[in-house]
């Protein structure tokens, strides 16, 4: 390895380094240069900080240079890049015998060595993988059309240079699709040259021409930012060159250069309002143009899960007649009881397309409600003076939005019913068999949709009547991975019993990882890369805690996993009986390989990995599923929330009956 160092002259005003692979820690306060000093100080060089760190690159730098990096100007070069590998997972404080801060002490190292990216680019890939008639200069200038990068004091050309050297240029041919509607992807393409055709699947199943994207152009964003899968099919029209950019790479831009965010978003949200507006009922008929220009005005609103929308406590706010449309994710429409138990009482869950007017559930009585997104959501906000103009310019529209709330009135009658009233124990005197059922199955049913459980692409199930409690599925998923991913006992709703498993989330929080260690493929299924080093990030966002953590070499079982990659690979395959793997490692390449945003790591990776993330992935890569081949009774089983337990309204309605 080469051991030349970089000298630090003084420290830079590099703000922005503090937030680069952060959004995990987002509240992280950095040490003061006396904390720094007084910590490295402390420091008895043991080393376990050292051991605990799952960055690879780690076994490669002794404490003590990791100290004199921290507190000297002189930091030698594989010191420079194991500082910007660090994830900040915070492995390292758990296990130090002085209670030192080593994460933060790298936090102020971080800082000091500044933004990665003002670093030397190395093109040499990018030379050699240039198609005919492209320069390097060609390409910046192609890439300049772009409105994201048209300001050269907020992205200078060697951030550029960098983004370059992390992407891929390809040439593509008429007809070859760049995405498919309700695929999952999560890159972003910039067309450099060429024509590129979008379109949608209407109503009726009919391609539903969007729009003609040129040079300048790009689609894909909203696939990164929101999670969900592709919004429409695009497919190239003209021979075009596209520069197809990793989502890790796109957000490191991003929280280098936090105004490209914006600027992506104004414009990306626009389109995506548009696209959303053409897809729901009530918009049908109406012409393009109009929903373009609703969608210019209207404000979009993103909230984290558990955020709430509107509360009964804000007086009058939002705007009672301002007019917000759930674009995307799901939320719980609750009033307060004003008792301790049940403090809530649930009215309903609304999903993409139900709307509100202000703070009032418009769609139930028109009275303040406490709205609580459940998943990430997003909302349009269209003022009553727009929505008015619609309602006199367009009759059927008129007419859908009556019937609309019409129809969720009715519903009230259901809402009003006992799965969403408080549990009354007076009634419990009358019938107390029917009630402790209807207590159950409001709770059953509640958990289902407070647990995640309809957020779920894929749930495994256990039907509880036929299961004779063997273990197979257990045993037949830690014969095939090595270690099972699933553990048997979950929550249970009936005679249902939900794994806990992975559940291929709509919209899984675990995705943001900064090495790409964790991907989904475009039908959904997400799975581990081989660019995980098991950091334990996505397994700390997971909200159903179906993600574990396994050490490898030393600290694992030795007959399971001992040191190298080869015996890794051996550690994902090994097994017994009809599971046994038969392919290679089950983990697929991801876009980039392994490291941070570095392409020539993967080998070097392999040996040095330390730890590594487990979770169910379907069994991507097997024929079959290891659990639901392996049930003798036929009782455990994979299903689609959404089509099983149908709706969560219909599931709620029809436990009422
Ligand atoms: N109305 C539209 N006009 C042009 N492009 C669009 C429109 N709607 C969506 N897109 C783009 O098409 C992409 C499909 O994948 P994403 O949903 O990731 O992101 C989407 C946008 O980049």
């Amino acid at each position: 390895m080469e051991k030349g160092s970089i000298n630090v002259q003084t420290a830079p005003d590099v703000p922005n380094a503090l937030n680069i692979g952060m959004t995990h820690r987002a509240a992280v306060q950095p040490l003061s240069v006396e904390q720094v000093h007084f910590e490295i100080d402390m420091c008895i060089g043991c080393d376990r900080c050292m051991r605990a760190c799952p960055v690879p690159l780690s076994s490669q730098v002794s404490i003590a240079e990791l100290n004199h990096a921290t507190v000297s100007s002189e930091v030698a070069s594989h010191v420079v890049r194991f500082t910007d590998e660090c994830v900040m997972c915070g492995s390292c404080v758990s296990v130090c015998p002085v209670d030192n801060h080593r994460d933060l002490l790298m936090l102020s190292l971080k800082q000091r060595l500044g933004i990665p990216w003002d670093g030397q680019v190395d093109l040499a890939h990018v030379w050699g993988d240039l198609p005919e008639g492209w320069t390097v200069e060609l390409l910046l200038q192609a890439l300049r059309e772009q409105p994201l990068f048209q300001d050269r004091q907020l992205v200078p050309d060697n951030y550029l240079l960098h983004f370059i050297a992390t992407s891929q240029l390809r040439i593509l041919t008429p007809g070859t699709e760049l995405m498919r509607e309700g695929e999952f992807g999560r890159e972003i393409f910039f067309l450099l040259d060429g024509l590129c055709e979008v379109f949608s699947q209407g109503t009726d199943a009919a391609d539903m021409p969007m729009a003609i994207l040129r040079r300048g152009e790009y689609v894909g964003e909203q696939g990164m930012l929101t999670g969900q899968a592709r919004n429409i099919t695009a497919r190239v029209q003209r021979i075009a060159t596209v520069l197809v950019v990793p989502e890790q790479v796109m957000q490191r831009l991003i929280e280098i250069v936090p105004a490209v965010q914006d600027l992506f978003e104004q414009s990306g949200n626009a389109r995506a309002v548009v696209t959303i507006l053409s897809r729901l009922d009530l918009f049908q008929d109406l012409p393009q143009e109009e929903l373009q220009q609703l969608a210019g005005q209207a404000a979009l609103k993103r909230f984290d899960r558990s955020a709430q929308l509107f509360s009964e406590d804000q007086q009058n706010q939002p705007e009672r007649e301002s007019f917000h449309l759930l674009l995307d994710g799901f939320v719980k429409v609750a009033r307060k009881t004003g008792r301790p138990q049940p403090p809530e009482r649930i009215i309903a869950y609304r999903q993409r397309g139900d709307y509100f007017a202000g703070g009032l559930d418009m769609l139930g009585d028109r009275r303040a409600v406490t709205v609580t997104a459940i998943t990430r959501v997003i909302v349009a906000e269209f003022s009553r003076a727009q929505l008015k103009s619609l309602l006199l310019r367009y009759p059927a529209f008129k007419e859908r939005l009556q019937e609309r709330v019409h129809l969720y009135q009715e519903a009230k009658v259901a809402a009003n019913s006992a799965v969403f009233e408080p549990f009354d124990p007076a009634a419990l005197q009358t019938s107390v068999a029917n009630l402790v059922s209807e207590a159950e199955a409001r709770a059953g049913l509640h958990a289902l949709v407070d647990d995640g459980v309809v957020e779920g692409t894929e749930v495994l199930v256990i039907d509880l009547d036929k299961c004779i409690h063997c273990n197979e599925c257990e045993d037949a998923c830690e014969r095939r991975h090595g270690h099972s991913r699933m553990n048997r006992e979950g929550m249970v709703v009936g005679n249902i019993s939900i794994v806990t498993a992975c559940r291929q989330c709509q919209d899984p929080v675990c995705l943001l990882c900064s090495r790409a260690g964790i991907g989904r493929k475009p039908s959904g299924e997400v799975y581990i890369t081989e660019s995980c080093i098991g950091c334990g990030i996505c397994a700390e966002r997971c909200p159903y805690d179906n993600i574990s953590i396994v050490p490898l070499g030393e600290e694992a079982d030795e007959a399971v996993a001992p040191q190298t990659w080869q015996r890794f690979s051996r550690f994902f395959s090994k097994g017994a009986g009809k599971e046994r793997g038969r392919r290679a490692l089950p983990m697929a390449q991801s876009v980039l390989a392994s490291g941070p945003l570095q392409l020539d790591q993967a080998d070097a990776l392999s040996e040095m990995r330390k730890k590594i993330a487990i979770k169910c992935d379907l069994c991507a890569g097997y024929g079959n599923q290891a659990c639901v081949q392996a049930c003798p009774t036929g009782a455990a089983f994979r299903t689609n929330p959404g089509s099983f337990f149908g709706s969560t309204e219909d599931i709620l309605r029809s436990r009422t009956r």
